[in-house]
């Protein structure tokens, strides 16, 4: 395909996206279904488009008046992939399999068209009725943190250590340039291009050997500022798919007991598999059955509650453009009493002296400091453990400049860490 049909495919899937709700992810498999002619590098650029324009979908219209998807790929191309006006015209033909040509308004905006008198919601790329929110977190911070989420994210890996170290592992995969990632010292990062694939790692070797997972960095610090220590019971309470639960157990170097499970049964599954790759042995997986508490049996014996909570996910929007345009006013009640119930929980499983590391992908202080402070009020005998006790504590006080150190806890950010946007605040039970 050309770079013009390619263009025009892009336009297509996210009209599609917007006009039918559709996530992002099956309208691009749909449409790579019904066009089988298009090569793999094709279906890559038109997805690289296709999230770029999502992750700039409010400037994007701002900068071309119009909210069509032909508009929003315009003003992306301009705004993130920085094409001169001109060239975007030469693109914009009309010729066969080309976007139609470009009209004098659209022309005249990506020639002259800026994003000066936006407003900050248009200007960061997220939804307005977040602003307060985000301002209480970021302060002057804001229009530079909400720009650096609205960028595309790295590919991240962490070095599984039961069975490599980061020197190894990166060496075997040279072929792909990583990098060490600056703040986790199992992390490699490989960077990839606008509209270039990401590297397949799921079927490298080393994938297949287990010595790497797929993780952010951010993750990984979450898990590693968990600082389990090797003879501890650990409770992994939402442990979903089981990549923290990975992390912690290779922490542990395969000691002490790690008991992993999650309310929901079908989210839980996949971490059979992922554990035997990744040849874990000291983790108990406790399917949910019914209506019964598959932990109960733990109740105050716990050294270390990891409560990797249900959110928003709105620190992941670099990953998940178009969950940003999702978000609503009722979601995020449904998730603040899903994390108040989950955190009652941990509190019931802790023992006294023993730690609940409450951990979100999320950057609103509704569901990071605001789930704490619920919690503190909530269950006397409760108190929450400085950050920056936190961060000597695991080894990581060198990282206390870099975070951004909130009322109970520590937040990540695309632009401060360079991570995605996770929340971390450690409690420990006093009596
Ligand atoms: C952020 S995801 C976990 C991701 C996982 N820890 C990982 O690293 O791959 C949150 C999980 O919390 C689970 N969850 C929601 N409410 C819960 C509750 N009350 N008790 C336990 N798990 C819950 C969800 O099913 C979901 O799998």
């Amino acid at each position: 395909m050309t770079p013009a049909a390619r263009i025009s495919a892009a336009i297509e899937v996210l009209a599609e996206i917007e006009t039918r709700r559709r996530p992002a992810a099956d309208a691009l498999k749909d449409w790579g279904m019904s066009h089988r002619f298009a090569g793999s590098g094709d279906r890559a650029a038109i997805a690289g488009l296709v999230y770029d324009a999502l992750r700039r979908k409010a400037s994007a219209s701002w900068l071309m008046g119009s909210e069509g998807a032909r508009a929003v790929v315009l003003g992306t191309l301009r705004l993130e992939r920085g094409i001169a006006a001109a060239e975007i015209g030469r693109l914009f033909s009309g010729e066969r399999f080309a976007p139609a040509p470009l009209s004098d308004e659209e022309r005249g905006r990506l020639e002259t068209g800026s994003l000066e008198r936006a407003p900050p919601h248009v200007a960061g790329d997220f939804p307005e009725w977040l602003t307060s929110s985000l301002a209480a977190v970021f302060g002057e911070e804001l229009a530079s943190e909400m720009g650096a989420l609205a960028r595309r994210a790295p590919l991240d890996l962490r070095v599984n250590t039961l069975k490599g170290s980061r020197e190894l592992v990166g060496a075997e995969l040279a072929h792909l340039s990583p990098v060490p990632t600056p703040h986790s010292p199992l992390g490699l990062r490989i960077a990839h291009g606008p509209g270039e694939r990401a590297p397949s790692i799921q079927s490298d070797p080393v994938f297949l050997k287990g010595q790497v997972e797929i993780q952010d960095e951010g993750s990984q610090l979450a898990a590693l500022l968990a600082a389990p220590r090797p003879r501890d019971q650990v409770v992994d309470l939402c442990a979903g798919g089981g990549g923290k639960t990975l992390a912690l157990a290779a922490a542990m170097d395969n000691h002490g007991q790690i008991y992993a499970t999650d309310a929901d049964q079908r989210r839980l599954a996949p971490i059979h598999a992922r554990l035997e790759r990744a040849g874990v042995r000291n983790v108990q997986v406790r399917t949910p059955r019914g209506k019964a508490d598959a932990v109960q049996d733990l109740a105050g014996r716990a050294d270390l509650v990891l409560v990797d909570a249900p959110c928003t996910g709105t620190g992941t929007w670099r990953r998940n453009p178009d969950s940003k345009w999702r978000v609503r006013p009722g979601s995020l009640e449904v998730r603040l009493k899903e994390q108040a119930a989950v955190l009652d929980r941990a509190a019931a499983l802790v023992r006294p002296g023993g730690r609940i590391v409450y951990v979100t992908c999320s950057v609103l202080p509704e569901e990071n400091d605001g789930a704490v402070a619920g919690l503190l009020e909530r269950r006397p005998g409760l108190a929450a453990i400085s950050a920056a006790e936190t961060l000597t504590a695991a080894g990581f006080g060198q990282m206390a400049d870099a975070l951004r150190f909130t009322r109970y806890g520590l937040q990540m950010s695309p632009l401060r860490t360079g991570t995605d946007g996770f929340y971390v605040a450690v409690i420990q039970r006093t009596a």
